[in-house]
């Protein structure tokens, strides 16, 4: 299932990161913030369970998170996302996941895994700024379903059509949330328009 989380400050802020004049810390800013914003989104429908509590006036039955949430960004781009969701979340725990793609082939090659004890009864958010054919997004979907995970979330910033239906197809349990769903893909697997290289932007390595 897709969602596209449509909304003028997301708009806003995305605009920015587009734009190709925009540096780094403006870039990384932006992105932190956005990933804050879709977070409200992503998580409406996580289990709460009532908690019985004591206001300074009286009794009350309130509510807390059921069940521990676990962010897994893909590196290297993934984790510009990552502290602007634990803003929200912050008793979040993180899985990390390393892989780049090959510049030939597409295909996605893992370098890193690191996952938390929990992992497997966690409520998993697995973040990257980029889904382009989507072959690193369904690779880190199986890293994570391998690892025991039964309740997952992919969001992503900016989408293009073949990295959706892929990923859709690839696993139609994952519900998947964009802030953009771009035209479609250059012939080296670029998104257009999309941002360019998110992981560059962020760390300045061009
Ligand atoms: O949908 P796909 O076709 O798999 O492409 C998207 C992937 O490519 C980018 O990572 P990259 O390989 O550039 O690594 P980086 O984050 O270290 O820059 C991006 O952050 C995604 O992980
Ligand atoms: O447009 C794209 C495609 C893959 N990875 C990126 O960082 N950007
Ligand atoms: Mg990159």
């Amino acid at each position: 299932m897709l969602t596209v989380i449509d909304h003028p400050l997301i708009r806003h802020k995305l605009t920015i990161m587009r734009n190709k004049d925009t540096g780094t810390k403006d870039f990384r800013q932006n992105l932190d913030e956005i990933g804050g914003l879709m977070v409200y989104e992503v998580t409406r429908d996580l289990p709460t369970r009532d908690i019985q509590i004591e206001t300074p006036m009286a009794p009350y039955v309130g509510q807390e998170l059921a069940k521990k949430v676990v962010i897994m960004p893909i590196l290297r781009a993934g984790l510009g996302m990552v502290s602007g969701i634990m803003d929200l979340i912050p008793t979040a725990q993180v899985a990390h996941i390393g892989m780049f793609r090959n510049e030939e082939t597409l295909k996605p090659q893992v370098y890193f895994e690191k996952y938390p004890k929990d992992f497997p009864e966690a409520e998993v958010i697995i973040v990257d700024p980029m889904l382009a054919t989507g072959g690193s997004s369904i690779a880190a979907i199986d890293m994570a379903k391998a690892h025991g995970a039964q309740s997952i979330r992919l969001v992503c910033l900016v989408g293009a059509p073949e990295g959706v239906n892929a990923v859709e197809k690839a696993h139609p349990d994952v519900h998947l949330y964009l802030a953009a769903l771009d035209e479609r893909l250059n012939e080296h697997g670029y998104i257009i328009p999309g941002l360019g290289d998110a992981g560059d932007r962020i760390f300045g390595t061009k």
